[in-house]
């Protein structure tokens, strides 16, 4: 029994289990992905849990104060970039980490050294952390290319390329989802057993969704085929929602289909969202649930990295609606 008095189902599928399982598929392979996936999952753990107290902590000390303890309480942002490099680090899986948070890329300890390379945004949305509403946290994951000592380069790795990558929301409840190239599963974090379990096997994207999602606080900024695609959508009455944290626009999006946008405009022509760690997982995943993502010319996946914090406009989702955006590009000559 659980302590809300379920019973446990000896079989359910938690995210380890599954991950052991597509590894024992491939014949020599190490378990290195696997142990590299248990790690993240610790600190998506880890987040949730500090997420969940984040209101309520704030009586007893505001992040970046000290508390009764006399301990430092950390903001969250920093909290889990912190949770992200540590576990990483110590998973002897990696060899080079690219944070949102830090300008450089990690390189992991010698004797700690791995064949990944993960790029993440540990957390996603957080603007929206003080007013309650979901966040997420965005990871990559890439096999080192080079020969020899890690280098910057081994990032700068087109999402083509990708080994496997996924997010956590931080939402009514903590969810993981996963592509490591062979469709996509969705996982619910059960708080009873402390594990990621199977709820959303095999996530498929519709074809065409009736939700557009962007910020249109920026429409005056907007190019000419953003302005005709919205205003087509307006035509049709299609649904609009923005939540203004990119892994639940995603996740709504890859749920119940549609469309997310975060186009250039005239003050950002490359947009706001990051490559590395926010377009290419969300890309990855979009593509492996049946849906695609341009940045109104070129698939995202195609994009050779220059630089690891780079930005690039983004449209994803159902195919038929990206499909729509990247005409709208081609008959504006854009
Ligand atoms: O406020 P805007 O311009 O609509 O931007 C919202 C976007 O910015 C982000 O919050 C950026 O991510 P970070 O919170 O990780 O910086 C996305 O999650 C979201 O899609
Ligand atoms: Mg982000
Ligand atoms: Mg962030």
């Amino acid at each position: 029994m659980t302590s809300t008095g379920q019973a446990i189902d000896t079989n359910s599928m938690t995210l380890t289990r599954y991950t052991l399982a597509e590894q024992k598929k491939i014949p020599h392979a190490t378990g290195d992905l696997t142990q590299l996936l248990v790690s993240i999952q610790t600190a998506v753990k880890a987040i949730s849990s500090a997420v969940r107290k984040a209101g309520i902590a704030k009586l007893y000390g505001m992040a970046g104060d000290v508390n009764v303890q006399g301990e430092e309480v950390k903001k969250l942002d920093v909290l889990a970039n912190d949770l992200f490099i540590n576990m990483l680090s110590s998973s002897y899986t990696t060899c080079l980490l690219v944070s949102e948070e830090n300008k450089m890329v990690i390189e992991v300890e010698k004797d700690h050294q791995g064949k990944y390379v993960v790029c993440f945004d540990p957390l996603d949305g957080s603007s929206n952390i003080d007013c309650l509403v979901s966040i997420g946290s965005i990871f990559s994951i890439y096999r080192k290319t080079s020969p020899g000592d890690p280098s910057v380069n081994d990032a700068l790795q087109p999402g083509n390329k990708l080994v496997a990558a996924g997010y956590a929301l931080y939402g009514s409840a903590t969810m993981m989802v996963i592509s490591t190239g062979n469709g996509v599963n969705g996982f619910m974090l059960d708080p009873s057993i402390g594990e990621f379990v199977l709820t959303d096997p095999n996530m498929r994207v519709k074809e065409k969704g009736k939700i557009y999602s962007l910020n249109e606080g920026y429409a005056n900024l907007w190019d000419p085929a953003v302005t005709e695609y919205v205003l087509g959508k307006k035509a049709k009455k299609a649904g609009a929602r923005y939540i203004g944290s990119m892994v639940a626009d995603v996740h709504r999006t890859l749920k119940y289909g549609g469309i997310f946008m975060y186009p250039a405009t005239s003050d950002a022509p490359k947009g706001k969202l990051r490559l590395l760690y926010e377009c290419n997982p969300m890309a990855f995943l979009m593509e492996q649930a049946g849906g695609k993502a341009t940045t109104g010319k070129i698939p995202i996946l195609d994009i050779v990295p220059t630089d690891i914090h780079q930005r690039t406009p983004i449209f994803l989702g159902s195919s038929e609606d990206v499909q729509e955006i990247t005409e709208l590009y081609k008959k504006h000559n854009l």
